[in-house]
């Protein structure tokens, strides 16, 4: 959680200097032409875990892209302390954002520990070998994935849910500011989605700014501090859950009946979407 006199806590080891979010202002992306983000201003605080929900084609992914500066936006400017990502130097960035996509197949036989160390290039200088350090922290986040036992595997022979994992580990070990992430639990099965679920809201607790994909809005709920609600291209709400998860937000951005209630156990709110509603969800109209 961000600290109550809005300074950004300090360096996730507790001791090096504040770590930093990441602000998107006036962001508009377009692919072949056709606008497909519009005028999307937001802020991944540190320590805040921050979801990024809507539907599909909603524009998540695209959105998440032009964060990591996979992508350039055409209009709007995405910074971390000020300075564009896209003007860093791609070591430097790599050092302040992990960014994790939704599709994480590779065709190369390197074994899972090979990828994670990959992770820690961004802090070994140019030529110079990694270090005593560089496989320890590998090792340690392949433990704080609980992918220790895939280390030896080759990434061309694990599942879709073992390689999300693998993929984890190695944004961690890039030790980022920011961790942008694309729906990182949608392979998993139940354990594994709380544990990277837990995961995350360590990662946070330590100053780290995540930003999360996800579908499943219980999750989404419990999970996360805040939430940016994105519907046919625009940020149409953002908020803690309670703002963002309303029965009218919900019918007019899903194209859902839902009921909105206090989960006895969690505390969170928990979603139950009891009707699709007649017509079509906005997104499908748009196209
Ligand atoms: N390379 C591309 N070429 C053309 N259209 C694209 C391309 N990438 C994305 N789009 C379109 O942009 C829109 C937003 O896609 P995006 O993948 O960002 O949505 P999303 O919210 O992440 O969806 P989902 O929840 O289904 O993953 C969709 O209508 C999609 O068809």
């Amino acid at each position: 959680m961000s600290t109550s006199n809005g300074a950004a806590p300090a360096g996730r080891n507790g001791t090096g200097p504040p770590t930093r979010g990441l602000r998107a202002e006036g962001v508009g992306i377009d692919i072949d032409g056709r606008a497909i983000v519009h005028d999307v201003s937001l802020v991944a605080e540190p320590g805040q875990v921050l979801g990024l929900i809507g539907p599909n084609g909603a524009g998540k992914t695209t959105l998440v892209r032009a964060l990591a500066a996979v992508t350039a936006p055409a209009r709007g400017v995405v910074t971390i302390a000020d300075r564009p990502v896209r003007r860093m130097q791609a070591r430097e960035r790599a050092r302040q954002i992990a960014y994790v996509p939704q599709d994480t197949a590779l065709d190369f036989d390197f074994t899972a520990r090979d990828v994670v160390l990959m992770g820690r290039h961004p802090h070994v200088g140019r030529f110079e070998p990694l270090r005593v350090i560089d496989h320890d922290v590998t090792d340690a986040m392949l433990a704080e994935t609980g992918a220790s036992h895939l280390a030896g595997q080759l990434v061309t022979t694990l599942s879709g849910g073992e390689r999300q994992l693998v993929h984890l580990a190695k944004a961690l070990a890039h030790q980022p500011d920011v961790l942008l992430l694309d729906e990182p639990v949608a392979a998993l099965d139940l354990r594994h989605q709380l544990h990277v679920l837990q995961l995350l809201r360590r990662q946070a607790a330590r100053g780290m700014a995540v930003v999360a994909v996800l579908h499943d809005l219980d999750q989404a709920a419990r999970f996360c501090d805040r939430l940016a609600l994105m519907h046919a291209g625009r940020l149409v709400a953002a908020g803690s859950p309670r703002e963002v998860l309303t029965e009218e937000s919900l019918a007019e951005v899903y194209g859902v009946h839902a009921v909105v209630a206090d989960d006895v156990t969690t505390g969170a709110l928990r979603i139950t979407a009891l009707d699709v509603l007649p017509g079509l969800a906005a997104t499908e109209k748009r196209k």
